[in-house]
């Protein structure tokens, strides 16, 4: 049953670590059966994952969240019933066959052939795609093209539902992708927001024709702080964006914008760093120190930008407490930098002191329980070859404030 917050809302997050209540995942399926070792590359993903099994992994996941509690709605479900609505249906064929590359009569054919389809068929070809071959479309741009040209593009990130939407609040901020390969994604969680009945009416603070911002680059480290990463993924006019639309929204008063560095392995912020308590984080040791943030606050008109501050300093201060924790690992270089890569800093709280992990990052696992946390491990041999752990993999939907 879904709890219900006071004010009626189910959805609402302003923590990290809030007890979880609600969480959208995505059940990996047939976009991820589109992976070759050609495309595997340009579509993000670092292998050719078993599909079975990273399926199984994922029901592991999601059941290791219902054992605690967590509503878990899934991805394809919503987007199914919100295409029910034949208003939604036209915006989602809109969307996919907007590509340049079809040409008028590819797009046509294909703007019919989807008009056909049901809710749920359209959805399973919005996330999977569809191949040249898959159509008997006739014309010239089907003649030219390979028969394995995809004609609308797999979508295998789906499963890292983190970065496509992002709860600040009641607000939710459908986000803007930067990678060719995940752009389409938030035309879906556009439409998901907009036409499923329980989100009727909700406010969205952000949408994916502005600025890049992904959400794996925003945390929510205490009511009204937002730490937003700045690197390959969201680009420093997408946080300047994003704070001017949550001041003005009076969502959050501080937003720390925290440069990264600009490759794969710390594509996010939550790569590197996690909150696993009210005032306690998992930080990567190798980049813990240098890490540093620019406090951006308003005065209701202007922006006003801090000096660079240490990370952990200035998000003290602007959720005004004595000290953020850091988890201090205590990895040897080399054993830190294998256990990031895996996503052993990307833990889910599922309360303060409770995170689910991977298992495989046995170290930073030991750390954490040393540290006094509580860790939930998960395998994710097949889901990690899309470089991802248990946050990338959930959109808190709905937690309960911590207690002050
Ligand atoms: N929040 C995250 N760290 N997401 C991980 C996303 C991984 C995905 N393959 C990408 O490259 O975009």
């Amino acid at each position: 049953m879904t709890e219900t917050r006071q004010d009626g809302r189910a959805y609402g997050v302003d923590s990290e670590v809030g007890p979880l209540r609600t969480v959208m995942l995505h059940r990996p399926g047939n976009e991820l059966r589109r992976l070759t070792p050609r495309n595997n590359d340009k579509l993000l993903f670092d292998g050719i994952p078993w599909v079975g099994r990273a399926q199984d992994e994922h029901d592991a996941f999601a059941q290791a969240l219902r054992d605690r509690d967590v509503e878990v709605l899934y991805l394809g479900e919503l987007l199914t019933e919100a295409l029910d609505d034949p208003a939604a249906r036209a915006q989602a064929i809109t969307g996919a066959t907007e590509d340049l590359r079809l040409g008028d009569t590819l797009r046509d054919y294909l703007r019919a052939a989807l008009g056909e389809l049901d809710p749920a068929q359209l959805a399973e070809t919005l996330m999977a795609g569809i191949r040249n071959d898959e159509v008997r479309a006739g014309g010239l741009v089907t003649s030219l093209l390979a028969h394995e040209d995809f004609l609308i593009d797999p979508l295998p990130n789906l499963l890292f539902t983190r970065d496509s939407s992002v709860w600040i609040r009641d607000s939710v901020a459908v986000t803007s992708l930067a990678m060719p390969a995940r752009m389409r994604e938030t035309q879906l969680t556009e439409v998901i927001y907009t036409y499923h009945p329980r989100f009727a009416g909700v406010d969205k603070v952000y949408d994916h024709q502005l600025e890049h911002v992904e959400g794996g680059d925003v945390l929510a480290l205490g009511p009204g702080v937002l730490a937003v990463g700045v690197g390959e993924r969201t680009t420093p006019a997408g946080v300047e964006r994003l704070a001017q639309r949550v001041f003005a929204k009076d969502l959050a008063h501080t937003v720390l914008a925290v440069p990264i560095a600009q490759q794969r392995a710390t594509m996010h912020l939550d790569t590197v760093c996690t909150m696993v308590d009210t005032d306690a984080v998992l930080m990567y040791p190798n980049m813990a120190e240098q890490m540093r943030a620019l406090a951006v606050t308003t005065d209701g008109d202007q922006l006003h930008v801090a000096e660079p501050e240490p990370f952990l300093v200035a998000a003290a201060k602007a959720l005004g407490i004595d000290t953020l924790r850091r988890i201090d690992t205590g990895l040897d270089p080399v054993t830190a930098e294998r256990e990031q890569w895996d996503d052993g800093n990307n833990t889910l709280a599922v309360a303060p002191r409770v995170c689910i992990a991977y298992e495989r990052t046995v170290e930073t696992n030991a750390r954490l329980e040393e540290s006094g946390i509580e860790v939930v491990r998960i395998s994710g041999s097949e889901l990690g070859s899309g470089r991802g752990g248990p946050r990338c993999m959930s959109c808190p939907v709905l937690r309960a404030p911590t207690a002050t």
